[in-house]
């Protein structure tokens, strides 16, 4: 490839060796329209194209750099571990210390770390059935576990931004082995339950959805979750890919009183457990997690798994967002100050929304106030045509948002006043561009 000048030029050579120019379905600007920018470098709370542009980045990699760009500790870190060595494909002391860590801040005994979110839930999923001996998995619609088969059916992400029911290429058999749920909904759980209930070997959930845009859990069901799986001998898998260590300093757990009296079988993270480097993990008691092998019948693998450099990332990442009060302090000004400038700006601009907050992380949904959002349903039946002109004036003037409606807004503890107010500056434009947009 010749070197592009501009994002048009490089998404054109993207596009003739990746499928859509990309490697991962949300970047392509699908929904937004505009051509994707072409990231060439980023620091603290910006980053910057192949022309030269700057942008405030309200993206964080989608979660993962908690504490900004090339936070000095974690490139310290990272640096020092690769001049020891890329990879040795063996057990090393880091990988230990990362597990010791995450053990120390929520209720799991043991770790076995994974390259990817996906991954680590499929994992969850393959454990629960080795567990019980039953095949059936309940998701809710519009929570998203990655890409794996028996997860695609309903999910959010990607499929919400694309409007897709599920992925072709699944399997009736696979398909036929998820049952789905709407979110917040007892009742249609029950009812599951009462059909199915010998055969169900776990429920996964999102510790608190967050891609169908953030979705609150009601008063009480994350616990209605355990009591129902406990009584009929399934799994609770709680998914912190994407919420644990930032929607708090534990995760989504933490956020609704959780901690009192119960956990969940299983849990998975990703995403800030690796700060930046492809890390995510299956954790949980012994009893179940022994059940992996070596020691137990359900096999999981990996070449790059526990990769060291990885691993100095992760344990940088999360060593400093534990040893610094600050970080979560300011994690949380950040977004209450963002939250308030954005409902301030599309009031101004009379354009009826609700926010939807869960701890730091939060997003905004189109002609929702009335309701507000509680399922996927009414994620879906939000005013999704006025996000494209909203986003690609906030990108217009240097502010880089998810590239779809159904994603969550990602601030770094990085983010300091001039990267505020560029913001500022940029969210009533925004607004008013969003109030004049036609369906
Ligand atoms: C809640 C949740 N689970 C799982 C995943 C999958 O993680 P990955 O993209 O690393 O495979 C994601 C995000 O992608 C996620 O948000
Ligand atoms: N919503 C996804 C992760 O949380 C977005 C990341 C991706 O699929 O590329």
């Amino acid at each position: 490839m010749t070197e592009s000048t501009t994002n048009l030029a490089a998404f054109d050579a993207a596009r003739r060796v990746m499928p859509g120019g990309v490697n991962s379905p949300v970047r392509a600007f699908g929904s937004v329209g505009g051509t994707p920018r072409s990231l060439v470098s980023a620091s603290g709370p910006y980053l910057r194209d192949v022309e030269g542009r700057e942008y405030v980045d309200l993206v964080c990699s989608w979660g993962p750099m908690l504490l900004g760009h090339q936070h000095p500790a974690v490139l310290d870190a990272v640096h020092a571990a690769v001049d020891r060595g890329l990879s040795f494909g063996a057990s090393t002391p880091d990988e230990t210390r990362l597990a010791e860590l995450i053990r120390s801040i929520v209720p799991v005994e043991r770790v076995r770390f994974v390259s990817t979110g996906t991954e680590a839930t499929m994992t969850a999923l393959r454990l629960a059935r080795g567990a019980t001996g039953r095949n059936l998995i309940v998701k809710f619609a519009g929570c998203y576990h990655g890409h794996s088969d028996g997860l695609l059916a309903s999910a959010g992400s990607g499929l919400a931004t694309q409007a897709l029911p599920g992925s072709a290429g699944v399997t009736e058999a696979q398909a036929a082995e998820t049952l789905v749920v709407p979110y917040n909904d007892e009742a249609a759980l029950r009812e599951v339950f009462a059909v199915h209930g010998e055969n169900i070997a776990a429920v996964i959930t999102e510790a608190v959805p967050a891609n169908m845009g953030v979705v609150v859990p009601n008063d009480g069901f994350n616990q209605f979750l355990r009591t129902l799986t406990a009584k009929h001998g399934a799994l609770l898998i709680w998914d912190e890919v994407l919420t644990g260590f930032r929607a708090t300093a534990t995760g989504g757990w933490g956020l609704s009183g959780e901690p009192e009296g119960w956990a969940p079988d299983l849990w998975t993270f990703g995403k800030v457990v690796g700060g930046g480097m492809p890390v995510a993990a299956v954790a949980g008691s012994a009893e179940v997690m022994d059940l992996l092998a070596p020691l137990g019948p359900v096999y999981q693998a990996g070449t790059l798994s526990g990769n060291p450099v990885a691993m100095a990332a992760g344990l940088a990442t999360l060593g400093e967002a534990t040893s610094n009060p600050e970080v979560y302090a300011t994690l949380s000004q950040r977004s209450e100050q963002l939250q308030q400038l954005l409902s301030e700006a599309l009031t101004g601009a009379g354009v009826d929304h609700s926010i939807q907050t869960a701890g730091t992380l939060f997003s905004f949904a189109f002609g929702t106030s009335a309701t507000g959002v509680h399922d996927y349903a009414q994620a879906q039946s939000q005013e999704a045509f006025r996000y494209g002109p909203f986003f690609q004036t906030m990108l217009d003037h240097g502010v880089y948002l998810p590239p779809s409606v159904f994603e969550a807004w990602f601030v770094s503890s990085a983010h300091d006043d001039a990267a505020m107010e560029r913001i500022a500056a940029a969210l009533p434009h925004a607004a008013r561009a969003a109030a004049a947009a036609t369906a």
